[in-house]
């Protein structure tokens, strides 16, 4: 018989723990699953009741008593719960509907989850390294348990979704993610580790809540804060050479001067200004295909000028120049707002984000407006009457009527993308959206909705969150040996994207989705992980493979939730 014609032996995992230490390993750990011969070879007779269950039984035992459960929150908690004991399980029973789960373990049930993070907390799950660590993170690193670390979320909890400082209670955000990097892109989940820096809090409510578990001190910043984050930052290079470190929700400066100074030593990225703005270019890709203005007549104006926003702007502005575009003209198209108003030359204010994207300071010298030095959305909106509005404010219903006003007569489909989570804090209802602009604009948000009925007709809500990229990352990081990410692997990402958009294969653009339903998130990573790969080889980031190569590769990376036979590892 050729070899190939052999049956493939069924694959089993060496196993080095015994006993209650095996059961209390959550990335080991089955449960009652272990059958008699396991439980022989593991010494763990006496410790599990009698019968021997099977992954799917166990998946229907916890989804009864989680649909038992009175709201999504409490389903939030239980399935937390099971995630520390048993990540087989937590994925196997994800895995039954992402379009169930993921609100229920990511966006928009995670804001409340990270809110009430000290209360609901039970057990340690991945790093708290706190601002009194220094000087041992290498040691603190050094565990054996994080032998196999692929990808790292990070966030030191500075600006938590759009709901602002949460300090330690962050980490439900890269507990979050790294849950999706596997229910979406495969990621082994021995292979994640979730990191809280924890540099104090300025949140007073915290600071002042008896059942808070991170450090009562205001937040560390400047010269102190960076020499923090050096030694946290060197200290993960020379344990993992090859990781890929993902930054999360910190605040914006912080954000992207972060990136900006490690970006060009290491496989890192900031998921809120490179994924968020992924996401963002794929479904206006798409939107264009769906009748809104071609990319160069596009006028965008930007309501949050944080990270995201100013990620967002500069991804856009990347994808017209690569159309041809005069980079000085492309950046002209973005009409960035903060808390100062219109974001224009000569402000005191201005971020390094914001820099390329600042107008003439005398840009309103003509408009009629209030406040020549403080130029408001309404009155940028009715001066400038873009063809797309973005919100990354984080305040909850800033996109009234009246502001969105001037978009609704324009002969191209309006885009407005209300992005800021959690629900309360987006900018406006997708209904109210659509049912003020006669139901032409073309709509997105940054977390779930159900669909829109206009005039008898349902119209999905796009989800224009950056779970569309990063676990597509974090699986070309893993399949494809990437060493660096680059401004041209998030518009191929985009790219990829928009070419799976539903709208660009359908005659019906008006009710077209733009982005592929949650569902097929698997898909979109494998898709978003070949375009990063292909460009990462491309701008030699990556090992040279051939396309066959690279198949077989991502098919190895994919991690599915199943039990494994166990044997005994040689000690
Ligand atoms: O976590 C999400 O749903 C998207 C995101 O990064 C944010 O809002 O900060
Ligand atoms: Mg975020």
């Amino acid at each position: 018989m050729p070899a190939s014609a052999q049956p493939s032996p069924i694959p089993s995992r060496k196993v080095g723990l015994n006993g209650r230490d095996l059961l209390e390993c959550p990335v080991l750990n089955k449960d009652n699953a272990f059958d008699a011969r396991e439980r022989d070879l593991f010494g763990l007779h006496g410790l599990l009741p009698q019968h021997v269950t099977t992954l799917p039984q166990q998946v229907a035992r916890a989804t009864r008593r989680l649909e038992a459960l009175p709201d999504n929150f409490s389903r939030h908690v239980a399935l937390r719960e099971i995630q520390d004991r048993n990540e087989t399980l937590f994925h196997a029973i994800v895995a039954q509907s992402l379009e169930d789960y993921l609100p229920i373990i990511y966006t928009p049930c995670i804001g409340r989850a990270c809110q009430q993070f000290s209360q609901i907390w039970t057990r340690p799950r991945g790093l708290f390294l706190n601002y009194g660590d220094r000087g041992r993170i290498a040691d603190i690193l050094s565990d054996p348990r994080w032998d196999d670390v692929r990808v790292i979320v990070a966030s030191d909890g500075g600006s938590i979704l759009g709901i602002g400082d949460q300090g330690a209670n962050g980490m439900g955000i890269p507990i979050g993610k790294l849950a999706l990097y596997t229910a979406c892109g495969g990621l082994d989940p021995a292979c994640a580790l979730p990191i809280l820096l924890d540099v104090g809090t300025d949140n007073e409510a915290l600071l002042h809540d008896p059942d808070y578990i991170g450090w009562r001190h205001r937040r560390v910043r400047g010269a102190e804060y960076d020499a923090f984050i050096a030694e946290f930052v060197a200290a993960v290079q020379a344990r993992w050479p090859r990781i890929a470190l993902h930054w999360e929700d910190l605040a914006g400066e912080d954000a992207l001067r972060i990136l900006d100074q490690y970006r060009g030593r290491m496989c890192t990225y900031n998921d809120d200004i490179q994924g968020t703005a992924g996401v963002t270019a794929g479904a206006l890709l798409a939107a264009i295909r769906a009748g809104a203005a071609p990319l160069r007549q596009q006028r965008i104006v930007i309501f949050g000028a944080g990270g995201a926003g100013c990620g967002i702007a500069d991804l856009l502005s990347r994808m017209m120049v690569a159309e041809g575009m005069d980079p000085q003209e492309a950046r002209g198209r973005f009409f960035m707002i903060d808390v100062h108003g219109l974001v224009r030359h000569g402000m005191e204010e201005i971020t390094r984000g914001q820099e390329p994207f600042a107008q003439p300071r005398d840009i309103a010298a003509t408009w009629d407006v209030h406040d020549p030095a403080h130029v408001s959305l309404a009155e940028v909106m009715a001066h400038v009457r873009p063809t797309m509005l973005i919100g990354t404010s984080g305040q909850g219903g800033a996109f009234t009527r009246e502001i969105i006003a001037p978009m609704a007569r324009m002969p191209q489909r309006p885009v407005i993308f209300a992005l800021s989570n959690p629900t309360a804090n987006i900018e406006a209802m997708p209904e109210d959206l659509l049912s003020w602009t006669d139901g032409r604009a073309i709509i997105g948000t940054g977390g779930p909705f159900a669909p829109v009925v206009l005039d008898g007709r349902e119209r999905p809500v796009d989800q224009i969150n950056n779970s569309y990229v990063f676990p597509g990352v974090g699986l070309a990081v893993v399949a494809g040996g990437i060493t660096r990410m680059t401004d041209g692997m998030f518009l191929a990402a985009a790219r990829a994207l928009a070419d799976l958009s539903p709208a660009a294969g359908t005659e019906d653009m008006a009710s077209a989705a733009l982005l592929p339903p949650v569902s097929e998130l698997p898909r979109a990573a494998i898709a978003v992980a070949r375009a990063v790969i292909g460009q990462g080889q491309a701008e030699g980031v990556a090992p040279p493979a051939t396309a066959e190569d690279i198949e077989a590769a991502l098919e190895r990376a994919i991690w599915t939730a199943r039990y494994l036979p166990y044997e005994k590892a040689d000690c």
